[in-house]
């Protein structure tokens, strides 16, 4: 292998430019369009600009460099700001000496993608109706392209039906792809991963990858995987997926009634899930939907009712926020260096603490409350939308649930603080709040009616109990952790 700096000289119309890839960056000096009013990379005729501008690319943003009789650099160019988004830009440039051309481009590709996959194929799963009805505009005119820039191939469903994604993953041929990226919000996402483990063959599908892009309303999985500023980022998504590796993410399976399915993102009872689930007529205010409804219902001060039993594993925000700070120091480890239950020794997964109907065994260690909730968040995410960090210590892979319960007697000015302190994960530290890691939890309504929100999907009002799985699904991301959602 040559040694950094990778230099090649080529032209950029009549400018002689130098490509300098140095492990880290890919530099050279691009004419300034600015000044002749032209809109993208470097073109190869017409009025050469007298100045140039140096650009710096991030090995992470090269998607492809493929030479035919030209050399072009096809990259993700990610914008400043939380509001502007990443797009695609392809530099071309003539070469002198193609044989060099081709060591180069060799080079810097094996070093780009030397860590992950080249050339992915994806099942990819469109929800037209997710969100804001925007999903399908957002990949024709983002997504798309900046995977077919990539080199990476696809096959596209557009989802026409409520459960039409799990119908497609249990009858996927699993071995064709290399991630099934869902351009939706978390229903999508919920439904690809109950289709896969309800095959007979869940032992492999589990292992197929998830790749998330932003076109729902909440967008949990997104904004956990790239934080507060970027999560509705469809171009940053898509580079996630381009260069992702899968990492590891544990799963919850629920039992309720003669039922079990999965869970990956978060299990609501009270003030949150009637914010999701009874919110769907205001679906045209987008992510404020939330806001305007969560403000309503602190202010009108509901509450509801039940049984509430847990195992807990810590219960000191002080020691969880440590242990949080802690597990972000340790290196990353990605699924392909890690087993989970399923590879070790069992044909189906085992819920080791029974299910909702079972009566709760003393010796797991099952603490249990009876009282009136404001609500109860179960989550292995941090961010369920924007700005709304519900359990901000969610670790992608700890083997544990974060419950958050709100208790009855907060008055309405707490509630506002605590509301406020929600949109960046601050209200863990409320004395009003309790935020606790557990193994398992069960949660039985007093009422006969009310909501309760399984990765934002409706699910009947009726006792569940939600165990964590370590590592039991893979989630495609660069960083191999979710953002910070926690200051240090
Ligand atoms: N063509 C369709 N018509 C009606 N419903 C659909 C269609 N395609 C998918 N669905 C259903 O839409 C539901 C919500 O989808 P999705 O999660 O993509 O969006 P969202 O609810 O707006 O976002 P989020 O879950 O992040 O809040 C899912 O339950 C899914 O089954």
């Amino acid at each position: 292998m040559a040694s950094f700096p990778f230099l090649l000289q080529v032209h950029s119309g009549h400018n002689q430019v130098e490509l300098s890839y140095n492990g880290q960056h890919l530099e050279f000096d691009a004419p300034d369009h600015n000044e002749t009013k032209q809109s993208s990379g470097c073109l190869p005729c017409g009025p050469s600009p007298s100045s140039t501008v140096n650009r710096t690319i991030r090995t992470v943003d090269i998607l492809n460099i493929v030479l035919q009789e030209q050399l072009n650099i096809a990259v993700c160019v990610p914008k400043a700001g939380p509001r502007s988004e990443s797009a695609l830009e392809v530099f071309q440039f003539q070469v002198k000496d193609q044989t060099q051309a081709a060591q180069w481009q060799a080079n810097v590709l094996s070093h780009v993608y030397k860590d992950v996959k080249r050339s992915k194929h994806f099942k990819v799963l469109v929800n037209p109706f997710g969100g804001q009805g925007h999903a399908k505009r957002l990949w024709e005119h983002i997504t798309e392209p900046l995977i077919k820039a990539a080199g990476c191939t696809y096959d596209i469903t557009y989802t026409t039906h409520r459960y039409h994604a799990k119908e497609i993953a249990r009858d996927l041929n699993i071995l064709q792809y290399d991630a099934v990226v869902c351009v939706s919000g978390d229903g999508v996402v919920h439904e690809v991963i109950n289709g896969l483990m309800e095959r007979s063959d869940a032992i492999i599908a589990h292992k197929l990858p998830i790749g998330a892009i932003p076109g729902g309303s909440g967008n949990a999985l997104s904004f956990s995987l790239l934080g507060e500023d970027h999560g509705a980022h469809v171009g940053n998504a898509t580079l996630g997926v381009i260069k992702g590796r899968a990492m590891p993410v544990d799963l919850c399976s629920v039992t309720q009634g003669n039922e079990r399915f999965f869970s990956f993102a978060l299990q609501s009872f009270g003030l949150i899930a009637d914010v999701d689930l009874g919110t769907e007529h205001m679906r045209w205010m987008g992510e404020a939907r939330f806001t305007v409804s969560a403000v309503g219902k602190l202010l009108s001060q509901a509450t509801t009712g039940c049984e509430l039993a847990y195992i807990p594993v810590e219960t000191s925000i002080k020691r969880i926020h440590e242990q949080y700070n802690e597990a972000r120091q340790r290196p990353v480890v990605w699924a392909d260096q890690t087993q989970d239950e399923l590879d070790t020794n069992h044909t189906s997964i085992i819920d080791k603490f029974g299910r909702a109907t079972d009566s709760l065994r003393q010796e797991d260690g099952w603490v249990v409350e009876n009282d009136d909730y404001v609500t109860v968040v179960g989550a292995k995410m941090p961010w369920i939308s924007k700005s709304t960090v519900t359990n901000p210590a969610a670790l992608p892979n700890d083997g544990c649930i974060d419950l958050l319960v709100f208790s009855k007697n907060m008055g309405r000015i707490a509630g506002l603080a605590i509301m406020i302190g929600v949109e960046t994960g601050e209200h863990v530290f409320h004395k009003d709040v309790r935020y606790m890691k557990v193994k398992a939890f069960r949660v039985s309504p007093k009422a006969s009616s009310g909501f309760i929100s399984m990765d934002g999907e409706h699910t009947p009002y009726q006792p569940y109990q939600v165990e964590a799985h370590r590592g039991l699904i893979s989630v495609l991301s660069i960083e191999g952790r979710y953002a910070r959602s926690m200051k240090q």
